[in-house]
């Protein structure tokens, strides 16, 4: 019988197709693996550069491209007759002789490259390989038939040019060679785009070599198993090399995590972990996220990935304050009661005029989450002699006191009403856990307490939520497995997980998988700011966050007047629903909410019913099209949102960067096109 391997764009080009076609063509696929006799059969292309590439019919005017070797059938892509041949006659293939996986690149093309990299090369006065010899080059993999052209080549610019060309496995340690690195540092390049290691390698063993390469190629037996692919989203079947060696690694000695720029398959990753951890591990895992939006949105995406309902029970989502209300309800037998904003606003305000501070309202309150909380401080004694880290004033032995008196009356009154901020809660959580490790967890089915924890959105949490993680799981292997991105941090809570005695191995994502270019490029403009702290020791950099893709710029436009700006959304978004893009695929987002009310009325009049939500409300999810709207001079930075710089000027700069974190996380949630607007002045943040 055949062994049909399927490549990601065979799911996407069967997608693309209009509904009688698609049917059709799986039908052919369904029928080719059954080997039935009216079965698609491999039809020589003339002219081709591989002689192992072949056609299959698959209706009556698409064909389906393969490669065969003995009962192998790799498909690449389903195309029109035309498409279909030229896409056979274009392409080499072939097995990565260093690391094993198979490789493909549009050969055509590079050779349409190749007269003016010889032009380059004829004037330079060195070319960017010449330190390297054949052999060092040969044994990173590279192909022979790739060799001459990597030969010619006399500039970064040249390699950057053929970039999209050649395989990522050819690329990188390339790029490697070419900034100076060294032999060693290229083949490390080349192991980060395996998705498995190795072993011995015969390059003629195709079957092998896409054993080896999951995120090129799934190995279907049956109708079932084809159905089972092509009916769930791409991510769900081929993810990433580099999601599938973090994701499907067998166990993780302690905790993990993953960095990485907006979009760039952290999401999918962990729940790639999350599945895999609940298949194989050993007990339940808890998925936690930002918000209820989050994890509505994850839930759905594991529905989708485990199909196994057996297995899916083993996995919870849910934020960590229903997590610390759980353990807090359970142990005290009610629920608990909490304090709202309002409220809590009032009591800080009565503490700084009973306690007669200098301290402004605001002030008491960060230095009561920033610090005491932060550190989990239980005493004067102790907040006396305690760093404060982040903090922009110093405070002396007597102002710490004061302090502390007015922090102890709002605690105070808040024992007295029975009432919690969600920051105790989730202190009293941690300590009760740490009393009893998972006991007070015991109400899941076979009474087991979690045995991993998956965190997506994780620089968001504080330190005090950070205990409570820990202490929900036993520590040991799998434990914890963390994705995040601080520059997309919307809250003030900077923490490196080791000053938490969270010591984790650490990975990084680059590729942006969701922005094209121009988004991407654009919103790394507005991040600006430099390196940020947080999660790592020390600070991550944007530096090497690239886009995988292509697209338009982000669209500024300029009003003159609030009116005029909500009439240029209602525009802006009736004409992306004109051209066919679902209502649920496009957002519209503001800062403040009386910005956000206006825009849901104006939205609402013109009968477009598309989603309006504060900037927060975009936080881990993705749109098609976003509509960003009052980016303005004195509304982001929200002005009720920073500290007066005479209060504190490192909690001011602080806020800043958080606003403009907030921001940035809002413009990078689109996945084709961004749509800025302002009346008045535009936002300091936004690019000139
Ligand atoms: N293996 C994959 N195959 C196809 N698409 C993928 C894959 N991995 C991720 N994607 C897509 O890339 C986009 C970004 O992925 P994801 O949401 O996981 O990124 P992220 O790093 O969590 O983003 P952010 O931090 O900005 O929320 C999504 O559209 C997702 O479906």
């Amino acid at each position: 019988m055949p062994r049909l391997a399927i490549a990601p764009e065979v799911h996407s080009d069967l997608g693309a197709l209009a509904s009688p076609a698609r049917e059709e063509a799986v039908v052919s696929l369904r029928r080719f693996l059954r080997g039935a006799t009216s079965a698609p059969h491999p039809e020589r292309v003339r002219n081709t550069r591989d002689p192992r590439v072949a056609t299959m019919r698959l209706t009556d005017r698409h064909r389906g491209v393969v490669v065969r070797q003995r009962d192998v059938y790799w498909m690449l892509t389903v195309q029109p007759d035309a498409e279909a041949w030229s896409y056979a006659q274009r392409h080499r293939f072939a097995v990565n002789a260093a690391a094993g996986m198979a490789e493909i690149w549009d050969a055509a093309a590079l050779e349409s490259v190749e007269p003016a990299l010889r032009r380059a090369a004829g004037s330079a006065a060195r070319r960017l390989f010449a330190h390297v010899c054949d052999t060092d080059l040969l044994g990173l993999g590279i192909d022979t038939w790739l060799l001459p052209l990597v030969r010619l080549m006399a500039s970064e610019t040249a390699l950057d040019a053929v970039e999209p060309l050649i395989p990522e496995s050819q690329f990188a340690p390339l790029s490697v060679l070419a900034a100076g690195g060294s032999i060693a540092e290229a083949w490390r390049a080349l192991d980060a785009c395996a998705a498995v290691p190795a072993g011995p390698i015969d390059v003629s063993d195709l079957g092998a070599a896409l054993d080896r390469t999951p995120s090129r190629a799934v190995f279907v037996a049956d109708a079932e198993e084809l159905d089972h692919l092509l009916d769930r989203p791409q991510w769900c079947g081929f993810p990433y090399a580099v999601q599938y060696r973090i994701a499907y690694h067998d166990v993780h000695d302690g905790p993990v995590l993953v960095t990485g720029g907006a979009g760039t398959g952290k999401t999918v990753l962990a729940l790639h972990r999350a599945a895999h951890l609940a298949r194989t591990g050993g007990g339940r895992v808890l998925v936690v996220t930002f918000s209820q939006a989050t994890a509505a949105d994850l839930t759905a995406k594991l529905d989708l990935l485990v199909d196994d309902t057996r297995v899916r029970d083993r996995i919870e989502v849910g934020n960590v304050e229903r997590l610390a209300h759980r353990v807090v309800a359970e142990a005290e037998g009610r629920p608990p009661l909490l304090v709202g904003p309002p409220d809590l606003a009032s009591l800080w305000q009565e503490a700084a005029e009973l306690y007669g501070t200098t301290h402004s309202p605001a002030f008491l309150l960060r230095e009561w989450e920033q610090v005491i909380l932060a550190q989990n401080l239980c005493t004067l004694q102790e907040y006396l002699s305690a760093a404060r880290p982040g903090r922009g004033v110093d405070l002396d032995r007597g102002e710490r006191a004061e302090v502390w008196r007015a922090i102890e009356h709002v605690t105070g009154r808040l024992r007295e009403t029975g009432r919690r901020t969600l920051l105790q809660l989730a202190t009293r959580a941690s300590t009760l856990l740490g009393r009893t490790t998972g006991d007070l967890l015991d109400d899941a089915p076979g009474g087991e307490p979690y045995r991993h924890i998956v965190v997506d959105e994780a620089q968001d949490l504080h330190p005090a939520q950070w205990r409570l993680l820990r202490a929900a799981v036993p520590a040991g292997p799998d434990d914890l497995f963390i994705v995040g991105d601080p520059h997309q941090r919307v809250f003030d809570t900077r923490v490196a997980l080791s000053s938490l005695g969270v010591k984790a191995e650490t990975y990084r994502l680059t590729v942006s998988r969701r922005l094209p270019r121009e988004i991407l490029t654009w919103a790394v403009r507005l991040r600006g700011g430099g390196p940020v702290d947080g999660l790592v020791d020390g600070v991550t950099e944007l530096a090497g966050f690239r886009a995988g893709q292509e697209g338009p710029r982000p669209v500024v436009r300029e009003y003159v007047s609030p009116q005029a700006e909500l009439a240029g959304l209602v525009t802006q978004v009736g004409e992306w629903l004109a051209e066919g893009v679902p209502a649920r695929a496009v957002a519209v987002a503001a800062r403040s909410a009386g910005l956000v009310r206006d825009v849901k009325a104006a939205l609402r009049e013109a009968g477009l019913a598309v989603r309006a939500t504060p900037l927060h409300g975009l936080k881990g999810l993705e749109f098609r099209r976003v509509a960003l709207i009052g980016v303005a001079e004195g509304v982001v930075p929200a002005p009720g949102s920073l500290t007066p710089a005479e209060e504190d000027p490192t909690a001011r700069a602080h806020d800043l960067q958080r606003e403009r974190g907030l921001l940035y996380m809002a413009c990078t949630r689109a996945t084709e096109r961004l749509y800025v607007s302002y009346s008045g002045r535009a936002s300091p943040f936004l690019p000139p």
